[in-house]
């Protein structure tokens, strides 16, 4: 959770978050209409969306810090890939803002907090961003900013390369979620080893220093390796049945250990291939222009790789540092 709720205005990085959109003296509404973000709750458990409102615009009550997090959330998302990549919102155009909750929402991107009950999942709904409180064991509520994040961007792939949800190209979508749920996270609260972890704020809240996946080490070797959430991090590991859409949870750690050591750099502890790190501002930048220029539904690994060497390649040069690197990044798991 982040510390918003107590005070108006109070952000974590350099801009201003703005909570509370006064509507009349003493009543104030999570939406931001500048940024065009709204965040809305179900009543607990049921299915009637509504908006939440506040007195003093101090949002700091019990339940009211799931309507800060993922407020706060989606104000990062649309910052983040306004400032950093020139994008306008989820789609392009500072929506979507078709989904109107019952009572408002409309004209905003919306996020909807309070799904279901103990739900321990999140996602996007191809018009906006859905929340589980999480059973209060394996997730604490998912509001956290890489998942937001995480589920936001599955908007974005959704409006650009629309990879298909399963196998290959569903990895893929996995993970270019992955990627931008580290990058907003890095933006916001800067680069820490948190920052390759993806969930961490949110899953087992009894357990610290654990996350749902780990972009630097997939097979979670720190934990005792190749335990729970062991994931793949080469092409040779990759899972090839038919559960979780053909694995797009899973073989995601291929793609997702390449991005890390392409930011990073590092020696694969597998394939022994050395890459050299060019930062995670330009590698970033290589899989949005890769994302949004260069890859399609079908797009599959060797597809991605393409795609990013295009990218670079169109970014920085065909003999930059860049292009030499995410050769290596991919070479190094397994790919081309
Ligand atoms: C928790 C969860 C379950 C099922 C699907 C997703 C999904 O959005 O793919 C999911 O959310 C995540 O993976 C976020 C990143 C932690
Ligand atoms: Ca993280
Ligand atoms: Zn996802």
């Amino acid at each position: 959770y982040d510390n918003l709720q107590t005070a108006q205005g109070t952000s974590l990085y350099s801009g201003t978050v703005t909570i509370g959109t006064s509507v009349s003296a003493s009543k104030y509404y999570p939406e931001d209409l500048t940024r065009k973000v709204g965040t809305f709750t179900y009543a607990n458990g049921t299915s009637t969306v509504y908006r939440i409102a506040d007195t003093d615009d101090v949002w700091n009550g019990s339940d009211q810090r799931v309507v800060v997090d993922a407020h706060f959330g989606a104000s990062m998302v649309y910052d983040y890939f306004k400032t950093v990549h020139g994008r306008n919102g989820i789609d392009g155009a500072g929506g979507p803002t078709a989904y109107a909750a019952a009572n408002g929402g409309a004209g905003l991107i919306s996020s909807i907090v309070r799904y279901s009950t103990a739900y321990n999942n999140a996602f996007w709904d191809g018009t906006k961003m859905t929340y589980g409180d999480g059973d209060g064991s394996t997730f604490a509520p998912l509001v956290s900013l890489d998942i937001a994040a995480h589920e936001m961007t599955h908007g974005v792939t959704q409006y650009e390369a629309n990879l298909t949800y399963q196998n290959e190209s569903g990895a893929l979508n996995e993970s270019w979620s992955d990627v931008f749920g580290a990058l907003v996270e890095r933006y916001v609260y800067g680069e820490s080893t948190d920052t390759w972890k993806i969930g961490e704020d949110c899953y087992t809240p009894g357990t610290s220093g654990d996350a749902l996946r780990y972009m630097d080490d997939p097979h979670d070797a720190s934990n005792g390796g190749y335990t729970s959430n062991d994931d793949p991090d080469h092409y040779s590991e990759r899972y090839t049945g038919t559960s979780d859409n053909g694995g797009v949870h899973i073989n995601s750690g291929i793609p997702n250990h390449a991005f890390y050591l392409l930011a990073k750099g590092g020696t694969h502890h597998l394939s022994g291939v050395a890459v050299t790190g060019i930062g995670a501002d330009d590698a970033g930048k290589i899989w949005y222009k890769a994302l949004a220029d260069y890859m399609t539904a079908s797009t599959n690994f060797a597809g991605a790789r393409q795609a990013t060497l295009s990218a670079a390649s169109a970014l920085f040069g065909g003999s930059s540092a860049q292009y030499t690197s995410t050769q290596s990044a991919w070479c190094a798991v397994g790919v081309g």
